[in-house]
């Protein structure tokens, strides 16, 4: 049953699983727990329901839900790697989280990404070879709209075809399409061609595979939740925020944190439930850990001083937060057929727009990019004098290319006129570290988010690194006559200094943030959760989403979110199953 306020829940309700967050790993459970028939679950979710909302589905139109209310719209601190600015901060605020929202880029991350996984958390079960069956059990992949053979663009081997989530190659051609594929043979050995970047080697550019399937966004909500919505023992409450949790108890000496409260506004009434197994909050990487800090979950300095009872005194919580740092760069080029003619054009864009309606075909079947790439610094660059490699390991990237047939900029508006090529760098495997503390104890205003982008030596030479092998690629001749030339103040960024200076005054984020309530092993002191994803020092509280990462993957992260919890998902069953 959806419930669209608290007061609507039937008062003899009582679950075995309260789940707080709807995103990759909020929507996997609810789903996949309620799978087991004598299960009662109860999802909660912040945000508004996405059903029917042409923004969320139609995969062009994705970027246009920034700013709007289907966003938190929150912003960060300001950031000394990016000359003190700050920037607004998107996670999605809807039934599918950010899924509902996010660019539908699907990447499953390195073999080292999840190996270093496994490593720091003693448990093999999270490395690349034992989370084979959750990749697959996850993936549908799909024809793309336009039916593009996928012969050379991605290995289907290697590919779920079963799974909720549909996985496609873009569904519309772009004339951009066979220069940058036809770049990467100017320069086999530094910008290979790669031909499924989700082998466990992401080493190289190729295709992009997006969560699409019939020209339309695939979410948790499209996948997990809205087909499970017809069964009796799921219960769905949306516009709602759990405001902490609560203990219940000790046993064995620890505190019982079966509770949640729960409301719709800072002064209207808070509803309080029990869960008979557990509590699990998926509420992301920014509001799980304000959530546990809010609870008494936490370091005890900064609890106190908010006048906050410490119950699990833990440093760890909110600590550790990643993110990667994006800058987009453009090129003016010989052209009138890239996505710029169809945003100066308000008639063009309703008539791809009822192509898309009426056959689901067309640009708007299109995500942000065809291609990007996923590259090393080479081995002997000076920063390693200094710093060690922050990456997982040879099948990792230290930066990401991106290539977008049209002017896409976070950090500048788009010119009125003009055709322009986009080229994104992106820093995949940063070193530095954010967090997320608490600025008031008011669970309805956000936390101080501080994501620490560009904030070390070796992200902001990265950054420069990756500037400068994008220009380098740019000049392929596959690119001859179509290149013309490169735009605004990047034109004049060309010594190192000057492009660190240009990197830090327009660089964002690609709202990638993990990790800040990281797994480490079950002995560590570090960390926030044991390896099976509960919190430490608690029984009957889990975390299930992005914060759980011990690192950052290399790669975008729904992918690695949805393999968190399939696997989280079946723990669950196993420890429950005698019940
Ligand atoms: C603009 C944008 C573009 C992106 N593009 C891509 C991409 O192309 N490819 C990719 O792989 N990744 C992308 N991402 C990242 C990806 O979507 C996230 O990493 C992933 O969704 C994280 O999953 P999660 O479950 O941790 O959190 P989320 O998906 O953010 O879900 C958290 C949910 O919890 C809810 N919630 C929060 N607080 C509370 C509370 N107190 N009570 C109840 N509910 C609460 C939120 O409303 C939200 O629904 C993008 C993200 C954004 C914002």
């Amino acid at each position: 049953v959806l419930y669209t306020d608290p007061s609507q829940l039937p008062a003899s309700s009582h679950y075995d699983y309260i789940i707080v967050g709807s995103g990759a790993g909020g929507g996997v459970l609810s789903s996949r727990l309620s799978e087991i028939s004598t299960a009662k679950v109860l999802l909660i979710e912040a945000g508004l329901n996405p059903a029917g909302v042409e923004a969320t589905e139609i995969p062009f139109l994705g970027p246009d839900l920034i700013g709007t209310p289907f966003d938190w719209n929150f912003t960060t601190t300001a950031q000394a790697g990016l000359d003190g600015r700050s920037i607004a901060y998107s996670r999605g605020f809807a039934l599918g989280g950010s899924t509902s929202v996010n660019f539908m880029v699907y990447t499953r991350g390195s073999e080292d990404d999840y190996n270093r996984w496994a490593k720091v958390t003693g448990d093999s079960g999270w490395s690349w070879n034992s989370l084979q069956p959750y990749f697959k059990k996850m993936e549908k992949l799909v024809a793309s709209a336009d039916n593009l053979s996928q012969s050379g663009k991605l290995i289907p081997s290697i590919h779920g075809t079963s799974g909720p989530v549909d996985v496609s190659l873009p569904g519309f051609q772009l004339v951009t399409d066979n220069l940058v594929i036809g770049a990467t043979a100017d320069f086999p050995t530094q910008f290979p061609f790669n031909e499924d970047m989700n082998s466990g080697n992401t080493i190289g550019i190729g295709w992009v595979q997006y969560t699409i399937g019939g020209g339309q966004r695939a979410s948790s909500f499209t996948s997990y939740i809205q087909p499970a919505l017809s069964r009796s023992n799921l219960d769905v409450l949306i516009n709602t925020q759990v405001t902490k949790v609560m203990q219940t108890g000790t046993s064995g000496g620890l505190p019982v944190f079966r509770g949640v409260q729960f409301g719709t506004s800072a002064n209207g009434p808070l509803y309080a439930l029990n869960a008979t197994h557990e509590v699990i909050l998926s509420a992301g990487a920014v509001k799980t850990p304000q959530i546990l800090l809010l609870s008494g979950i936490g370091p005890s300095a900064q609890l106190s001083k908010l006048g906050i009872k410490t119950i699990v005194n833990n440093a760890h919580v909110g600590a550790n937060l990643q993110d990667h740092p994006l800058l987009s760069s453009q090129y003016s080029v010989n052209s009138t057929a890239t996505f710029d003619s169809i945003s100066q054009n308000a008639t063009l864009a309703g008539e791809i727009q009822e192509q898309w309606e009426t056959s689901k075909t067309g640009e708007f079947t299109l995500g942000p990019a065809n291609q990007l790439g996923w590259l090393r610094l080479p081995k002997n660059s000076s920063i390693f004098k200094s710093t060690a490699d922050p990456s997982a390991g040879p099948t990792s990237g230290h930066y990401e290319l991106i290539f977008t047939d049209g002017f896409v900029s976070f950090a500048i508006p788009s010119p009125s006129t003009g055709n322009y090529f986009s080229l994104f760098t992106n820093v995949v495997s940063p070193s530095s570290r954010g967090s997320i503390t608490l600025a008031s104890t008011n669970p309805f205003a956000a936390p101080l988010i501080d994501p620490g982008l560009l904030n070390s030596p070796f992200d902001i030479y990265t950054m420069v690194q990756a500037i400068k092998a994008g220009k380098q690629f740019m000049t392929a001749s596959a690119f001859n006559g179509f290149i013309l030339e490169p735009y605004g103040d990047f034109a004049a960024a060309v010594t190192d200094a000057e492009i660190e200076a240009y990197a830090r005054t327009y660089s964002t984020t690609v709202w990638h943030p993990t990790s800040s309530a990281a797994m480490t092993s079950v002995n560590s002191s570090g960390g926030v959760l044991n390896p099976d994803l509960t919190v430490k020092s608690t029984v009957g509280l889990r975390v299930v989403d992005a914060s759980a990462f011990p690192y950052v993957p290399a790669a975008h992260p729904q992918t690695a979110v949805y393999i968190l919890a399939e696997r989280a998902a079946d723990l669950i069953k196993a420890k429950y199953a005698s019940s």
